[in-house]
């Protein structure tokens, strides 16, 4: 039984770090083992273009602790409004590189987003031409569709028409929750790929909903039926370089998920790699998780493979019951579980 492994070190491909206080845990947390994360814009207000961003950037930066090298690669919160002069205006910056679509009220913070995807084609063909990857989070938002139908009416009423309008426009269908998706993007052209976070791979909705109810594992989109984790775990161990790695870590304070009204989101920066190793042991594809973490998303993105590397080991360590988050705190994924990998400190 191998325990050790080594890898180029990962990147996370979709992050929420949010902002203000807790910047110095979610940032710690999250360069601890990444060397560059996509940033998620919906903060309060979103960031909306160039300037929101590079001063997001900026303060995230200051956030990273002495010795640590992070580097955050922004993303603009699409709304109505944006237009392909703000999508040039942020290519040109040079520290944009992707941009959200959130549908209006599809999740937390997406209140400013967009209504109508006639509204973002002018942006959309500024994407095209860019070469800038739009990332979506793939729900329906009608009170009509039921909660656990919204990804896959997503892909039939509007992703594919989508794909077929702009059909060079590079795509990125985030944290994708089942069978329908990993089809969807597994048969469409090399310029559509997909993220998949741990807690997709690790549990389905019974546990969420099984013997109590466990706020800490409600998420958007929310966790499905076990035949869908199935098909997530075959697509993210398959090497298939459409599938990568992004955590979705969208910490929320411990009151505000454990709540009447609970908020959505998973925190696992505090232990990404180590999340994964452990869904890509279960299905005995150790092997396939550097490619997974570490290869298939700066490819997807056209930047270079990091050059360093990681070092976990086989070493049961026990998860927290609770992180620092600001001056509130944060319930872990998996708190108090014992997890089998533990990543080395190597500074880097
Ligand atoms: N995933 C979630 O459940 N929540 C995210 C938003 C998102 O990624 O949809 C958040 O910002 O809290
Ligand atoms: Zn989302
Ligand atoms: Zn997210």
């Amino acid at each position: 039984m191998t325990d050790r492994l080594t890898l180029l070190r990962p990147d996370d491909w979709h992050i929420h770090l949010r902002d203000g206080a807790v910047l110095q845990h979610t940032v710690a947390d999250a360069a601890r083992m990444f060397a560059r994360a996509i940033i998620m814009p919906n903060l309060v207000p979103p960031a909306r273009n160039v300037v929101e961003a590079g001063e997001y950037r900026q303060r995230i930066l200051d956030a990273v602790p002495a010795g640590r090298s992070f580097e955050p690669l922004m993303t603009l919160y699409l709304t109505d409004q944006t237009s392909a002069e703000d999508i040039r205006a942020a290519k040109a910056s040079g520290f944009v590189h992707a941009a959200k679509l959130y549908p209006a009220g599809a999740t937390t913070n997406s209140d400013s987003g967009v209504t109508a995807l006639e509204h973002i084609y002018p942006a959309l063909a500024a994407m095209a031409e860019a070469g800038m990857p739009l990332l979506v989070h793939g729900e329906v938002t009608h009170d009509s569709v039921d909660i656990f139908d919204r990804e896959k009416r997503f892909i039939d009423d509007q992703l594919t028409g989508l794909v077929q309008r702009f059909p060079t426009l590079k795509v990125v269908m985030e944290h994708i929750t089942t069978a329908d998706a990993v089809q969807f993007v597994e048969s469409a052209g090399s310029n559509v790929a997909a993220t998949i976070t741990p807690h997709h791979l690790l549990f389905n909705r019974n546990h969420m909903l099984v013997g109590g109810i466990k706020p800490h594992f409600y998420c958007l989109p929310i966790l499905k039926r076990n035949v869908h984790q199935q098909a997530l775990l075959k697509a993210a161990t398959s090497g298939n370089p459409k599938f990568f790695l992004g955590t979705d870590s969208a910490p929320h304070a411990q009151h505000t998920k454990e709540a009447a009204c609970g908020c959505a989101g998973c925190y696992s920066a505090f232990a990404a790699i180590e999340l994964y190793a452990a869904a890509f042991e279960q299905e005995n594809a150790l092997d396939k998780l550097e490619a997974f973490a570490s290869h298939f998303g700066a490819d997807f993105y056209g930047l270079p493979r990091n050059t360093e590397t990681v070092t976990l080991v086989r070493e049961p360590w026990q998860v927290p019951a609770v992180l620092p988050f600001g001056d509130n705190q944060v319930v872990p994924l998996c708190a108090g579980d014992t997890l089998q990998w533990r990543l080395l400190e190597n500074p880097a």
